[in-house]
C-alpha cells in the first residue's frame, strides 16, 4: 500500500469536521462518497474505480455497503483548510447498530434522499438515529440529473420532515458532480467543530473494527478526550484487555501513519491483535497508564436476531465449514455459531445471525471464499421458553424445542416503519395483520405517502416479508425495523414425518394458528420432491403425538433395465451402475430414500405446493 509522509500529531480541533452520508440504499450515498473524494483530489482520477469506499468483492457486485470506512479529507473554505473525515454507514437494516456508533462518531450528517424517490424507510430510520446523537442535519436531494427528479415536491418532503425551508434543501447530482463543492462548502460552515477535554485521560470510541490478513485486526477510533501515541499500552474498556499500539494513523484514503490522534480525530489503531472480538464496535479505547474512569455510552454486544442450520452439501467437507467459520468470526464481531448434528443432513452448524442479509452475505462469502456447497435451514429466531419447573432454556433451533411441560413462550418482536404510497395501505394493513401485527400508527408524509407502523413478531417477518411487501406495492413500499422486546405467544412445534420417521431437518415452531397450514404446505411440497419408493410411503404432519396433515407417495418399483431391450449387457450394467451413483446422493430416512435435492428444495423454496391436480 501506498504511504505517504507521517501526518502531524493532534489537529487543531476548529479545523475538523466529522460527519456521515445517510440514505436509504441505493439513494447513492456511496456515489457521492466517491465523487468527494474526487473532487478534493483525495483519489487521483485514473485511482478512481466505482465506490471506491466499498472494499469487499461482495460489497461491490451487490452494490451495498457493509463495512463503515472513514476518509480524511482536505477542503479549503475562505481561506482554511479544513480537515473533514467522512465516515461511511453500512446501508441495510441488519446493520443498525454499527451505523448508530458511526453516527456516535459525527458532528453532523448529510441525509441524502434520491430526488426521483423521496423519503423511504430506511431514510427515516436513520434520521432518527442521527437525532438520538444529536447530530446537526443537512438535508440533500441526490440524483437531480434524472429526468424522473421531482426535487420541488421531495425538497417540500424532507423540509416537512425536519423543519426548514424547501429552498435550502441542496440539490447535488452524485454522478455529475452538481452541486458536490457547495455541499463540502456547507458542511464546514453548518457542523460544529468536535469538542473534548485535551487534558483529560484519552477515550476514543471504536465505530469500525475490520480484520486485514496482513495486518491484523484494524480499527477505526473517534477520539473524544485526550489523545493517543504510537508505542502506547492501551486498554479495551469492556474487557480491561490492554494491547500495544503498534501503528495509529489516518486514512486518505490509504494507511498513513500519524504521530498521534487528539480531540475530535478520526483515525485507525493497529496492535496486531487477529480477532475482531478483542476490538469490539462501540468500546472505549483508554490509555493503560492514564486510564479514563467512565467508558463512553451506547456500548452494546452485537446480539444475533436470526438462527440457521448451515450443512455442508457434501459431509467430507465439515472440516472446512469448521475452518472458515472461525476464519470468518475473526472478522466478523457478531457472528455466533456452535455445532449441531441433524439426522437428515448430518453435521454441521447453527448459526446466529444479525438478520436475512447477514445470513446470506456469510453463506455467499463461506461459499465463495472456501470453496463450500452449502444447505441452510429455514431461519428462524429465538425463543424464551419457561418449563413448569421454572427453568428457562433459549431455542433457536427447533429440534430443541421441549415436548412438553411448558409453562411460558415468549418470542421476540419488533417495531416496523413501512413507507409505500398512499394506494397500497389497504394491502399492507393486510399484510400485516395476517403476520400477527398490531398497528402502531400511520403518518401521511404528504398527499399521496403513507408511514405505517406496526409491532410484529420478528418470526414472522424473517422469511419472506420483504419479498411480499414488496410484490403487494409493486416495488414501492420500504421496510425498516428494530428489536421491540419479546410477547408471550401460543407456539407449537409441528414435526414432519417420514413412514413414521421425525426429519429433524423439517421441525418448524409456529404459531398454533399456522401450524395446519405449515403442516400441509411441507408435506404436499414432500409429496412432489420425493420420488416414489418400491413400498408406499406415508408424509405425516404431527404436533407431539396428534396428526395434522397427511401425504402418500404411491409404491412403485422403478425398473431401470425396463428401457433396454436387445441383450446388450454393457448397455445394462452402465444402467446399473448410474442408478449406484444416484444412490450415494441418498440419504436414508428410516427404509426410506430421500435425494439430498429434496431437502435441499424443501428447505429453499418459500412458496406453498403447485396446484396438485396437475400431477
Ligand atoms: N443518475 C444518477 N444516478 C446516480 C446518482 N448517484 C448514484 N446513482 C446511481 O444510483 C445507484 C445507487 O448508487 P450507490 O452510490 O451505489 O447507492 P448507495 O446509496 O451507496 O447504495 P448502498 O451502498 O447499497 O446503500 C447506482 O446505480 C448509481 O450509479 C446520481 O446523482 N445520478
Amino acid at each position: 500500500m501506498a504511504r505517504t509522509a507521517p501526518v502531524p500529531a493532534a489537529t487543531d480541533p476548529a479545523i475538523i469536521r466529522n460527519f456521515c452520508i445517510i440514505a436509504h440504499i441505493d439513494h447513492g450515498k456511496s456515489t457521492l462518497a466517491d465523487r468527494m473524494l474526487q473532487l478534493t483530489g483525495v483519489v487521483k482520477q485514473r485511482d478512481m474505480k466505482a465506490q471506491y469506499l466499498d472494499r469487499m468483492d461482495i460489497e461491490r457486485e451487490r452494490g451495498i455497503t457493509i463495512k463503515s470506512q472513514a476518509v480524511r479529507i482536505p477542503w479549503e473554505v475562505d481561506g482554511t483548510s479544513y480537515c473533514l473525515n467522512m465516515i461511511d454507514t453500512p446501508g441495510h437494516v441488519d446493520f443498525t447498530y454499527e451505523v448508530s456508533r458511526s453516527l456516535a462518531a459525527c458532528e453532523g450528517a448529510i441525509l441524502l434522499v434520491d430526488a426521483a424517490q423521496g423519503i423511504e424507510a430506511q431514510t427515516l430510520a436513520n434520521l432518527y438515529l442521527a437525532m438520538e446523537n444529536n447530530l446537526t442535519i443537512i438535508p440533500v436531494l441526490n440524483k437531480i440529473d434524472l429526468p424522473a427528479a421531482q426535487p420541488e415536491k421531495y425538497a417540500l418532503e424532507l423540509a416537512n420532515l425536519i423543519g426548514g425551508k424547501p429552498e435550502d434543501v441542496l440539490r447535488v447530482s452524485g454522478k455529475t458532480g452538481m452541486g458536490v463543492e457547495e455541499l463540502l462548502d456547507l458542511i464546514v460552515r453548518e457542523l460544529p467543530a468536535p469538542v473534548g477535554d485535551p487534558n483529560a485521560p484519552a477515550r476514543a470510541m471504536i465505530f469500525d473494527s475490520v480484520y486485514d490478513t496482513y495486518r491484523g485486526v484494524v480499527t477505526y477510533v473517534r477520539v473524544i478526550d485526550g489523545s493517543l501515541s504510537p508505542r502506547e499500552k492501551i486498554q479495551m474498556m469492556s474487557t480491561r484487555a490492554t494491547h500495544e499500539l503498534l501503528e495509529i494513523g489516518v486514512s486518505s484514503p490509504e494507511p498513513t501513519p500519524s504521530k498521534g490522534l487528539g480531540v475530535g480525530e478520526v483515525g485507525y489503531l493497529i496492535t496486531g491483535v487477529k480477532d475482531v472480538r478483542l476490538s469490539k464496535v462501540g468500546d472505549t479505547v483508554t490509555t493503560f497508564h492514564k486510564p479514563a474512569t467512565e467508558s463512553l455510552a451506547g456500548y452494546q454486544d452485537a446480539k444475533p436476531m436470526v438462527f440457521s442450520g448451515l450443512y455442508p452439501m457434501d459431509g467430507t467437507d465439515y472440516p472446512v465449514l469448521r475452518d472458515a467459520l472461525e476464519k470468518l468470526m475473526l472478522n466478523d464481531a457478531a457472528l455466533v455459531y456452535e455445532p449441531e448434528t441433524s439426522a437428515a443432513l448430518g453435521f454441521g452448524f447453527r448459526v446466529g445471525f444479525l438478520g436475512l442479509l447477514h445470513l446470506e452475505i456469510t453463506r455467499e462469502r463461506l461459499e465463495r471464499e472456501h470453496n463450500l456447497d452449502l444447505i441452510s435451514t429455514a431461519p428462524n429466531v429465538e425463543y424464551e421458553v419457561t418449563l413448569e419447573d421454572k427453568r428457562v432454556i433459549h431455542v433457536t433451533n427447533p429440534s430443541e424445542y421441549p415436548s412438553g411441560k411448558i409453562a411460558e413462550v415468549r418470542e421476540p418482536m419488533v417495531a416496523a416503519t413501512i413507507l409505500a404510497p398512499t394506494e397500497f395501505v389497504g394491502a399492507i394493513m393486510e399484510l400485516c395483520q395476517t403476520r400477527r401485527g398490531i398497528l402502531g400508527g400511520m403518518d401521511y408524509l404528504s398527499e399521496d405517502r403513507v408511514e405505517i407502523r406496526y409491532r410484529l413478531p420478528l418470526a414472522e417477518i424473517v422469511f419472506d416479508f420483504f419479498d411480499i411487501l414488496k410484490s403487494k406495492t409493486r416495488g414501492y413500499g420500504s421496510l425498516d425495523w428494530k428489536a421491540d422486546g419479546d410477547q408471550v405467544a401460543d407456539l407449537v412445534k409441528v414435526d414432519i414425518l417420514l413412514q413414521g420417521e421425525q426429519v429433524d431437518a423439517f421441525s418448524a415452531i409456529t404459531h398454533r394458528e399456522k401450524a395446519y397450514a405449515y403442516g400441509v404446505m411441507m408435506t404436499g411440497k414432500l409429496r412432489e420432491l420425493i420420488p416414489r419408493q418400491q413400498f408406499e410411503v406415508p408424509i405425516q404432519a404431527a404436533i407431539g403425538a396428534r396428526i395434522i396433515a397427511r401425504e402418500s407417495i404411491r409404491a412403485i418399483r422403478k425398473d431401470v433395465l425396463a428401457k433396454c431391450y436387445g441383450g446388450d449387457i454393457s448397455r445394462k450394467r452402465k444402467l446399473l451402475e448410474k442408478q449406484k451413483e444416484g444412490k450415494k446422493r441418498m440419504k436414508m430416512v428410516g427404509r426410506v430414500e430421500v435425494p439430498q435435492e429434496a431437502f435441499i428444495a424443501a428447505l429453499t423454496t418459500a412458496e406453498a405446493p403447485k396446484d396438485k391436480s396437475k400431477k
